[in-house]
């Protein structure tokens, strides 16, 4: 495991800890169930690519380990109705503090700003984030193979399955990918960001995408910056796009949508 993801996980067993003693699983459990049903994050992605489109998971995140500080004046509401505006399938909200600057209340000025579906993009190391995720108003989590043994990932699939969320699951090589693969899940996220260098290189998903079958969407994600990227990726089929820091340096996040995927 690289050491920023070994770093990121000691403070998410942290942050659980101290969790738990504001309020209790069974709280959060509770706080889960009386949330209104969550939003059809795959249905809005297969809508998108049905018509030919590509489906992009926008992405809300003020900074990160790779690159500190992305934007300045950060608002999350703003920002999703400007994604909502110009094509966004759905949104993906930073809540990790530490690392990315990020919080819940994002994820809730966000989702309330639009009607899109919205990612709680957060390192999930236990079920207990799974229900604050929905408590939160989560309609997808993130499963990173580096990070769970694949009894963990059946696991949490199985509560977001009870909770009415969507997975999306993320390899960053073949082998990750094999487990992943092994999740009832459609939604294959590729990551293209190597997290010991922090490079991107999008011949990472060229190189995986064999292993993907029919029933998957298949999402490239980290390191699309431009028109040709995005070209790239479509003429090898692959539609879905979690896009995060080409947006967040432009003056108008969704502007920059409409320019990047636009025809
Ligand atoms: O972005 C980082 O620096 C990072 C570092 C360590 C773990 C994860 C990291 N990023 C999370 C992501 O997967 C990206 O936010 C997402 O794919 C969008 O990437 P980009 O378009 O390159 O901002």
């Amino acid at each position: 495991m690289s050491d920023i993801l070994n770093r990121i996980l000691t403070t998410k067993r942290e942050e659980i800890s101290a969790a738990l003693i504001r309020s209790s699983l069974a709280e959060v459990q509770a706080a889960a169930r009386d949330t209104a049903p969550a939003r059809d994050f795959i249905g809005a992605m297969r809508g998108r690519m049905e018509t030919g489109q590509a489906a992009v998971i926008a992405e809300i995140k003020k900074a990160s380990p790779s690159k500190g500080l992305l934007r300045d004046d950060f608002q999350p509401a703003a920002i999703a109705a400007s994604y909502a505006r110009h094509g966004a399938a759905c949104l993906s909200v930073l809540t990790d503090m530490q690392y990315f600057q990020g919080s819940a209340d994002y994820l809730i000025e966000a989702r309330n700003a639009c009607k899109l579906p919205v990612l709680r993009k957060d390192f999930m190391i236990d079920p207990y984030q799974m229900y604050e995720a929905r408590a939160m108003g989560a309609d997808c989590i993130l499963l990173i193979v580096a990070a769970l043994s694949l009894s963990e990932m059946q696991n949490m699939e199985g509560i977001a399955k009870e909770l009415g969320m969507a997975v999306l699951v993320e390899s960053h090589n073949a082998t990750e990918l094999e487990r992943a693969l092994q999740l009832a899940t459609p939604l294959q996220g590729i990551n293209n960001r190597n997290l010991r260098t922090f490079e991107t290189s999008l011949q990472t998903t060229l190189d995986l995408l064999g292993m993907l079958e029919d029933q998957h969407i298949a999402v490239t994600e980290s390191g699309i910056h431009s028109r040709d990227d995005v070209a790239l990726m479509r003429a090898h089929g692959v539609n879905a796009f979690l896009v995060g820091e080409a947006f967040m340096r432009a003056a108008d996040p969704g502007v920059e949508l409409a320019r990047l995927f636009g025809d």
